[in-house]
């Protein structure tokens, strides 16, 4: 039965949901939650590399009804830095929380809060950088406060590339970072941030505070998160795979897109 959906072409609405049931009644209502999304595989179908990424229509409305209809508790919590994910839904900025937990920011056009993440060790970040011309293809994002390595371009290279990484850290055993294995990325990062302390820290504050939290999300780095929603009386959902705690999952990001738009007109 999958398979055959899977052949039909799809549309982002309400009436080709194809997941495993999340019901929407075992939400409170919009008034009373606090939308937490991450992007990349979540929000957005995944792209060749960082930059190619697209807002498929109807999203952006999605989103700011979702910010709306919360009283401002809607965030991205993603992977990326604030300002690249500003770029990615230009002109519309949202709450979030960025880099995997270093930044965030309680409004759209807000101040970055403090945080606890210093930038990399310039030093540090050369010989990791250096890593990069192991093979065509392989890509850096350079976050400041952390450095990505992307080879989705150069799959051939992954072995090489985490092999790299532990030379490194095996000269450095002292050195206050760590790796964070993502989708065709090897990150490394300060240690003494991840996405559930970024969200932890999020949820103290209005408009977010007292809220339950509605947190979806698709890769390892989500699952900090999903473990801290049962504390939060939240609710966990994962994407493409079925992970611990979560209360149901979507199959793919235009899923997600669907049932967020149907959760906005339910309220
Ligand atoms: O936490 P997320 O919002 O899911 O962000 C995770 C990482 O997303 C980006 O990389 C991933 O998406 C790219 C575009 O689809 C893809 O080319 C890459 O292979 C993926 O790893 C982003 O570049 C990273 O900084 C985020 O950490």
């Amino acid at each position: 039965m999958k398979q055959d959906l899977a052949h039909q072409p799809r549309q982002d609405n309400a009436a080709t949901l194809r997941f495993d049931p999340v019901p929407l009644e075992i939400l409170p209502p919009l008034a009373d939650c606090a939308i937490l999304l991450d992007i990349d595989g979540t929000l957005l179908d995944l792209a060749p590399t960082p930059r190619e990424v697209w807002v498929p229509p109807g999203l952006e409305a999605t989103l700011t009804g979702l910010h709306a209809r919360t009283g401002g508790a809607m965030a991205l919590v993603s992977g990326r830095s604030l300002n690249d994910i500003d770029l990615i839904f230009a002109p519309v900025r949202f709450p979030g929380v960025g880099g995997h937990g270093a930044e965030m920011r309680l409004t759209g056009d807000g101040e970055l809060m403090p945080t606890q993440a210093p930038p990399l060790d310039k030093d540090l970040k050369g010989r990791l950088a250096a890593i990069a011309k192991l093979s065509p293809g392989i890509l850096l994002e350079d976050k400041g406060y952390s450095l990505a390595l992307h080879y989705r371009l150069a799959p051939h290279a992954e072995k090489a590339i985490y092999e790299a990484v532990a030379l490194i850290r095996a000269e450095l055993p002292s050195a206050p970072i760590e790796v964070l294995p993502g989708k065709s990325v090897c990150e490394i990062k300060h240690a003494g941030f991840t996405k559930a302390t970024g969200v932890l820290d999020l949820m103290q504050h209005a408009p977010f505070q007292g809220r339950r939290p509605v947190f979806i999300g698709d890769d390892v780095t989500d699952e900090t998160v999903f473990a801290i929603m049962p504390d939060l009386q939240g609710f966990a959902f994962s994407v493409g795979r079925h992970s611990r705690g979560v209360a149901g999952h979507f199959e793919q990001p235009r899923d997600v897109r669907a049932w967020l738009a149907s959760l906005l007109q339910r309220g």
